[in-house]
């Protein structure tokens, strides 16, 4: 293809969204990240999982998942509307490919609150716009405390999601960035400034090539 050809090709590409991942231990405190981050920025959608878990007394149907029985699940993931799934802590998690692919495509970032097996499988998929986070408790003990304040788990799961942390942190070296989540608004900050860097990164800055085509028009006239 002749250079010319090839330039304006990639021109005509839209900017695709970052797919931005946040994994962590249960308790170490994605979840709350990922609000307010969804909250406080514009132009990231949230992508909202399905499982099979109960829901907790404090989740909505719809927002903080979709809740679906085994059978939905297993029709879902056979019918490939997953883009990912993996079962974490004995239930089962999948992420919906549609409204990924649709978000993408607008060229809006999508952000995922999945465990590692999920962050794998989207890196095989679609490497070049994934960008993950790792979250880490400050220590063992605040990370029990956290689960037993959140107040939202029996006992009895609060020591299986205890149990299976571990396996959890022993996936942080896969993750381009670490967090430890001592204290919440730095951790924040932190959050959001990965995001506003990967932004500016160039390989994400398709929209820049007729920006600066414009730039070096100007140039050419102011000079000529
Ligand atoms: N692979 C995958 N993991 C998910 C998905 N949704 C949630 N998870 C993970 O499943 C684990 C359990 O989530 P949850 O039951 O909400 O408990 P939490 O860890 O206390 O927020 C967490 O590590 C989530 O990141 C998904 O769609 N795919
Ligand atoms: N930096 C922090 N300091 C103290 N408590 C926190 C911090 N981050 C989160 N929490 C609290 O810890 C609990 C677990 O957080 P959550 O976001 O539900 O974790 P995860 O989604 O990783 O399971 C919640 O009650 C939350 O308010």
């Amino acid at each position: 293809m002749p250079a010319e050809a090839a330039s304006s090709q990639h021109r005509s590409i839209a900017r695709r969204g970052i797919m931005l991942v946040v994994s962590s231990p249960s308790g170490a405190g994605k979840t709350t990240l990922t609000r307010n981050l969804i909250e406080q920025e514009k132009h990231i959608t949230l992508s909202v999982s399905v499982t099979t878990r109960p829901r907790r007394p404090s989740e909505i149907d719809g927002v903080h998942y979709h809740f679906i029985s085994k059978r939905r699940f297993d029709i879902m993931r056979d019918s490939a509307e997953l883009l990912e799934w993996a079962e974490v802590h004995g239930n089962c998690y999948g992420t919906p490919r549609e409204p990924v692919e649709q978000a993408l495509a607008a060229g809006r970032d999508v952000l995922f609150d999945i465990d590692w097996q999920g962050t794998r499988q989207l890196y095989d998929a679609m490497r070049d716009d994934v960008v993950s986070v790792f979250v880490l408790p400050p220590s063992a003990a605040e990370l029990k405390a956290r689960l037993e304040r959140r107040a939202e788990d029996s006992d009895e799961i609060i020591v299986k999601r205890l149990r299976n942390a571990a396996e959890e942190i022993a996936h942080w070296p896969e993750y381009d960035y670490v967090l430890v989540n001592r204290d919440l608004d730095k951790s924040f900050l932190r959050l959001r400034s990965i995001l506003t860097a990967e932004r500016l990164k160039r390989v994400h800055r398709a929209d820049m090539e007729s920006f600066v085509e414009g730039l070096l028009d100007g140039l050419r006239e102011i000079t000529a």
